[in-house]
């Protein structure tokens, strides 16, 4: 069996009663890309607070490389080696490429000796191989105020890269982007798991194409509805009814071809 960096076992929270996440159960193996989707309130932010240990579950477990993280603070959970990407781009307008990438990178160094990482299991790149990996090398030296959208994403990527987590969470990489800035976008992250364990987050599904290589998760009213392939998944009935919000009753199976012209009606709503 593959070796697991993220479990997590029968995990309800509840706000006021409200359940954004419900019994839900869910593994990541090391090294491996999942893509999460879901329709609007599945709980997919709630996941990630949970995972980053900004919100605390009411019951069940998470255990990150075997450690439950109850006990441990965000900041703590990001030193163990959890690694955040927001949606808006969190860079520092006033300093260059190159500076935002180096102020990461020597948090990082800062933090090397702390209790939980006493060793890196990643070598950490330098700021040069960092800004290649982001395609920004050319821009090394432009104050992040004057790059575009998709570029200042990219410098997150990498600040967040620059800090050696071994699990790295993307919620909703390409929104806002043009379609080659979401391509890159792709391939960005394809590249890096190839060193690391990803989780993303994405409504947009033709990106969501593109990245999957395996298991997509989709979330329904916070619990795991199913998981497969991008092709299993978006011929699942149950999937094209929640996107829908209404049952679908077909006579025969639903072809892929008929999903992904409902998703597209679904988004375009
Ligand atoms: N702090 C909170 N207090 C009360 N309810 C909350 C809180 N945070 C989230 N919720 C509710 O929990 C449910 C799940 O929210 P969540 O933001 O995790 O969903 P989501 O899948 O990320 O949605 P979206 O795609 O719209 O961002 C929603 O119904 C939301 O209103």
């Amino acid at each position: 069996m593959n070796e697991k960096i993220l479990e997590i076992d029968d995990l309800t929270v509840s706000f006021d009663g409200f359940k954004a996440l419900n019994h839900l159960n869910f593994s990541l193996d090391k090294g491996e890309l999942r893509v999460i989707i879901g329709p609007n309130g599945a709980g997919k932010t709630t996941f990630l607070d949970i995972i980053t240990g900004k919100t605390k579950p009411t019951e069940g477990q998470v255990r990150f490389k075997g450690r439950n993280l109850r006990p441990y603070a965000e900041h703590e959970i990001a030193q163990m080696g959890v690694g955040r990407k927001f949606q808006t781009p969190r860079v520092y307008l006033n300093l260059s490429t190159r500076e935002n990438l180096e102020l990461a990178a020597n948090r990082q160094k800062s933090v090397i000796h702390t209790l939980f990482r006493k060793t890196l299991n990643v070598e950490r790149r330098t700021v040069a191989e960092l800004l290649e990996t982001i395609g920004l090398s050319h821009k090394a030296d432009m104050k992040a105020n004057l790059l575009s959208h998709g570029e200042k994403q990219w410098l997150e990527i990498g600040m967040l890269v620059a800090q050696s987590p071994d699990l790295l969470l993307v919620d909703e990489p390409v929104a806002g982007l043009t379609d080659e800035e979401t391509e890159r976008t792709g391939e960005l992250l394809l590249s890096l798991a190839e060193s690391h364990s990803i989780i993303v987050i994405e409504h947009d599904m033709e990106f969501v194409r593109q990245i999957a290589r395996g298991t997509v998760t989709v979330l329904h009213q916070g619990s795991v509805l199913c998981e497969g392939t991008i092709d299993e998944v978006q011929s699942d009935p149950r999937v094209i009814e929640v996107y829908l919000g209404q049952e679908i009753h077909a006579d025969g199976p639903i072809s892929l071809q008929d999903t992904e012209e409902l998703l597209e009606v679904v988004e375009g709503v």
